[in-house]
């Protein structure tokens, strides 16, 4: 098993993770780090931030001479902004009224937070709560994505809608989905793109934001991850990761709504051997890839809807709490859109939860043990 701990504010010095129990032996390769990295920052309808951040990992321990060695990985990322705040987030800052938030952005963390844990300045509660952890956590999920690769398994991300804009996805398809990405909304339908940008625009315009769907798409797990056992079952455990990630507030594994309204012969994945493979495979994969809790060897499919992000320019009715007035909630900035940026967070957080599935089925100290294992439990699955 694997568990990490993460830590950092959104205006503090960085951020950063321990991760224990990854195997021994696995290649890091800091470029596809990186590279998903800056994959979170971009996106079209990112906020200001974006452009004081370089979001690059810093690894301090755990790895040497480019390969775990079986003991905790601890992580960094710096926030540039830092210096821009360090008055008011130093540890011993001397405390000040300057950026005090009173006025408290509905669907966001500032008045829960601020209520339950008796703080003077919602700043407090925000920092920790900003979706700026979500650049530790991608680092994470992208080194349990580089131990999954060792046995094949790989992951893809897209936008399938911003607010009421739908792509037409083609499932059937994943390569059609992964070359037809653009680089601004991860989006492989280019008509809907058109109408996305534009809708981010007059949001944008109108000081107001959106949400959508960001999915996933996970290829090459195996049959036989998870368990009917109610706090292992996989599509359980993904959905409880998904739904953590800030604003994602509802989660589903393939068609997992739409099945909702059809009769069964529309929905369950009927089955067939392919004698060429030695396995067993479905003409649909309405389902997500999992049953029963338990992958089932298609593709795992995993659609996460996004509630419009909270902060607007044009504000929403709220209170001063020091007051008790009507005010507007309050501004400094923010993005617009952030679902392509999403969407590799949720990949990252598949990731962790698939991997973690794998080394509970398969254990492993080190990755050759860890691949040794997969490998013969494939070639029993031929067997069946
Ligand atoms: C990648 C990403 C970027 C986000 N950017 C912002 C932002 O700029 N402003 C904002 O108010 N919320 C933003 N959010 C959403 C808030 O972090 C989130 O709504 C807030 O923490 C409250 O949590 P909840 O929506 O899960 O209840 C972002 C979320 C994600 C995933
Ligand atoms: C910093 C990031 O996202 C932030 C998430 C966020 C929020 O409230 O969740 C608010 C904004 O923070 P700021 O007010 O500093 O611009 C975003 O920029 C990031 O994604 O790296």
């Amino acid at each position: 098993m694997i568990s990490y701990l993460d830590a950092g504010e959104s205006h503090g010095n960085c951020l950063c993770a321990i991760i224990d129990g990854l195997p021994a032996g696995l290649n890091i390769d800091v470029n596809f780090i990186n590279n998903l990295l800056s994959l979170r920052q971009s996106g079209y309808g990112r906020g200001g931030r974006q452009k004081i951040e370089k979001d690059k990992i810093e690894i301090l321990s755990g790895v040497r001479f480019g390969q775990t060695i079986g003991s905790p990985i601890t992580l960094k990322i710096a926030n540039n902004d830092y210096k821009n705040w360090q008055d008011i987030m130093a540890p011993f800052a001397t405390y000040t009224n300057q950026k005090q938030v009173t006025k408290p952005r509905p669907g966001h963390v500032d008045l829960v937070g601020y209520l339950k844990y008796d703080r003077n300045d919602m700043r407090d509660c925000l920092e920790r709560s900003s979706a700026r952890q979500t650049a530790i956590r991608v680092a994470v999920g992208a080194i349990c994505e580089l131990c999954l690769k060792e046995v094949g398994v790989n992951f893809y991300n897209f936008v399938s809608a911003i607010g009421n804009v739908k792509a037409n996805i083609d499932y059937s398809n994943v390569d059609e989905i992964k070359n037809n990405l653009d680089n601004e909304l991860l989006c492989p339908d280019k008509n809907a793109l058109v109408e996305m940008k534009k809708i981010i625009d007059y949001a944008s315009q109108n000081g107001d934001s959106l949400g959508g769907v960001a999915e996933v798409i996970v290829e090459g797990v195996v049959a036989g991850i998870g368990s009917y056992k109610w706090d292992k079952k996989l599509d359980a455990r993904i959905a409880l990761a998904v739904m953590s990630v800030q604003a994602i507030k509802a989660v589903s594994i393939g068609e997992g709504v739409e099945n909702a309204f059809k009769y069964s012969s529309q929905v369950q994945d009927e089955i067939f051997y392919d004698s060429q493979t030695q396995t067993y495979k479905r003409f649909t994969n309405r389902l997500g890839g999992i049953e029963g809790g338990i992958s089932n060897g298609e593709n795992i499919i995993v659609k996460a809807y996004m509630k419009p992000i909270p902060t607007t320019r044009k504000g929403l009715r709220s209170v001063d709490v020091k007051t008790k007035e009507a005010q507007l909630s309050t501004y400094e900035r923010s993005d617009v859109c952030a679902t392509s940026a999403a969407s590799v967070v949720i990949r990252a957080a598949i990731a962790f939860e698939i991997l973690n599935a794998y080394l509970e089925k398969f254990g492993g100290d080190c990755i050759n043990e860890f691949k040794t294992n997969v490998n013969n439990y494939k070639e029993y699955l031929k067997t069946k």
